[in-house]
């Protein structure tokens, strides 16, 4: 309710920016407004945002003044996106200032969003801008990010300046903003992303960056993955090897966990596509039934767990998480040591957090109360005796705490994968979990006193970036590779006329002997001529020849994986489950 009236009260001030409007093309966005959120992508939306477009299109026959009118559209559109985020927010939005700093970008942004014409995944940009916010939102980021993550779509298209931002919403805002447009030309800073190079541009990453600004590019590129069915698979398969090797690592360090996982899974999907294939119909099979299980479970154990007064005494609260392993994460493992799909053993996953209670025996106490927990766990389901393991009373190398135990949960009949249970303190969870606190520690800056070995970090992360784009790239000549020769001698063939240069004209020729149209050609031309002279070198045509290869190798790569996943799920095609989930996934799975 506070939150509406408040919103109301701002409405009364509502006011366009006279110098964004309008532009010739605005009266008909206009017109057609509310939803620059089309039907479709408001399925995506909260309730509470759904209900006040539903209030608009309700309203719509009877109420003329709200509706037809562009500023009262604004208003729905305000008004709903403000609930929307705030609601997501939850206590991050304690104070009055955020909440101002969220209405004012909202009031700024929308207008701008809804002018400019749709984003090439055909989607409205206002929509684009709030999915990314709500990301941020649900991962509780302050509303400075937010307020950023609104406005980076508003400023990527040119319809505000940096300086405009800094001016009318916060230096801070526009400061995030200026970063992050900064970190949009990482990847392009190597040529071929292999092992190495990727390596180097996560340290680069997290030296440089501001890790607020980190989180908002991590939340744009999930939002890019979850719609990249738009472009043709070569660039998905370039921008989902971007994903994997540099912003899903990025995203764990930074302790966006979730981030991480959904971006690892799409992009595994579009780079392995077969292999995707064979882990979701394997997984498929037990998720139905034992994912809802998880939850169950969960609830069921911190019952039991609250109710043990000897428990209660030791500490002061418990948490659970529940976790379904992630398809990326078990073909990994599958891969990883040749184990067999059924030992597998933590495809479902809890983890008991114990806070102790205060005083000076509390490590003691939170010890004594892991292994309380472990016996409470006993009387409720099966141990499975040699998969215990207690790394509080023996921690490994790297100092990591833990009782780990795994029981059986199968009923009557019906044969169900372990539970892996992991016991620990919070003081120990900590410490597994590292993230985003030690790295804001190591970001400290001058203040710091470990300043000298930030600046070493920096220079040598700098120096081996400035390596990498010197060295020479790899040789794609093995593995059915071309030789130099060959490729200059299809360059030569390309180059007709013998000028060096492959121009527009020359590279529309041969596609249209390949049997694509002129369109292609410009669009391949654009891609490939870096230099954005209108025609390719040799150097230019060189690079797009080992990413073609590059690229060929990971197909390769997939048929090795499918083979192997293949042995070890005893599929085949010819059971029909191919054929099955091929056709729900459709297109997405078709490999040339
Ligand atoms: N953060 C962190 N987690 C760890 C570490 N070691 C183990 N874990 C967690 O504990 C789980 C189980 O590890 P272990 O009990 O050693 O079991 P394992 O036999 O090596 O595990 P599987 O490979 O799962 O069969 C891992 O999958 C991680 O989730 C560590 O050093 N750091
Ligand atoms: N038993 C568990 N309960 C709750 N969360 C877990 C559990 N095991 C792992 N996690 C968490 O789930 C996320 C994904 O972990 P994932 O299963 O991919 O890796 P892992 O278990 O750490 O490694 P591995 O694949 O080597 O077993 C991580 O954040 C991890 O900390
Ligand atoms: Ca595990
Ligand atoms: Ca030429």
């Amino acid at each position: 309710m506070a939150v509406a009236a408040s919103a109301n009260h701002h409405l009364l001030l509502l006011r366009l920016h006279p110098r964004r409007v309008p532009s010739p093309r605005t009266p008909l966005l206009r017109r057609n407004l509310i939803p620059a959120l089309s039907t479709a992508s408001r399925r995506d939306l909260a309730p509470g945002i759904r209900s006040s477009f539903a209030a608009a299109d309700e309203a719509s026959p009877n109420s003329p003044p709200l509706v037809e009118q562009p500023g009262g559209k604004m208003v729905v559109e305000l008004v709903g996106a403000f609930n929307e985020l705030t609601g997501r927010m939850g206590g991050v939005l304690s104070t009055t200032s955020s909440s101002r700093l969220l209405f004012k970008t909202l009031k700024l942004s929308i207008p701008l969003l809804q002018a400019l014409p749709l984003a090439p995944d055909g989607r409205p940009p206002l929509s684009r801008a709030l999915s990314v916010a709500c990301l941020l939102a649900d991962l509780q980021m302050d509303a400075e990010v937010i307020s950023a993550g609104m406005l980076r779509e508003a400023l990527e298209a040119g319809a505000i300046t940096l300086h405009e931002v800094k001016s009318e919403i916060s230096v801070s805002t526009a400061h995030l903003l200026h970063e992050s447009m900064r970190m949009m030309h990482v990847p392009s800073k190597v040529e071929i992303l292999d092992d190495e190079s990727a390596s180097a541009l996560r340290r680069y990453c997290l030296t440089y960056y501001d890790i607020r600004a980190l989180s908002l590019e991590l939340a744009v590129k999930l939002d890019m993955m979850r719609h990249l069915d738009y472009l043709p698979r070569y660039r998905q398969q370039i921008k989902s090897l971007e994903v994997l090797k540099i912003y899903a690592p990025l995203a764990h360090a930074v302790g966006t966990g979730s981030l991480s996982l959904e971006l690892e899974d799409l992009s595994f999907q579009y780079l392995f596509p077969y292999s995707y294939l064979y882990i979701d119909t394997w997984l498929r099979s037990y998720e139905t039934e034992i994912r809802p299980l998880l939850e169950v479970y969960k609830e069921q154990l911190l019952q039991v767990l609250k109710a043990d007064s000897e428990l209660e005494m030791m500490v002061d609260s418990i948490s659970i998480r529940g976790r379904y392993k992630s398809r990326f994460s078990t073909m990994k493992k599958l891969l990883r040591d040749g184990r067999k799909p059924e030992e597998v053993n933590d495809l479902l996953g809890l983890r008991v957090i114990l806070n102790p209670r205060p005083g000076d025996d509390m490590p003691e106490r939170g010890e004594r109360a892991c292994y309380r927990t472990h016996e409470i766990i006993q009387t409720l389901w099966k141990e499975v005796p040699s998969r215990t393991k207690d790394y509080i009373a023996r921690p490994k190398k790297n100092g990591y705490r833990s009782l780990h135990v795994a029981v059986d949960v199968s009923e009557e009949g019906r044969v169900r994968p372990l539970m892996e249970i992991q016991i620990r303190t919070k003081e120990m969870d900590s410490l597994a979990s590292g993230g985003a606190a030690s790295h804001s520690l190591y970001k400290g800056g001058l203040t710091d006193p470990s300043e000298a070995k930030r600046l070493k970090a920096i220079m040598m992360a700098a120096a081996e970036l400035a390596a990498l784009r010197l060295r020479d790239l790899p040789s794609a000549n093995h593995r059915g590779g071309l030789d130099i020769d060959h490729r200059n001698r299809i360059f030569r063939l390309l180059d007709k006329n013998g000028d060096g240069r492959i121009s527009i004209e020359e590279l529309t020729e041969v596609m249209e002997e390949l049997g694509a149209g002129s369109k292609d050609a410009q669009e391949l031309m654009q891609l490939l001529d870096s230099n954005c002279d209108g025609s390719l070198s040799s150097e230019e045509f060189d690079l797009f020849q080992r990413q073609v290869q590059f690229m060929r190798n990971m197909e390769e790569t997939d048929d090795h994986y499918r083979t192997m996943l293949g042995e070890k799920l005893h599929m085949s095609d010819s059971t029909g489950l191919i054929q099955v989930y091929r056709k729900e996934l459709g297109d997405k799975l078709a490999v040339s």
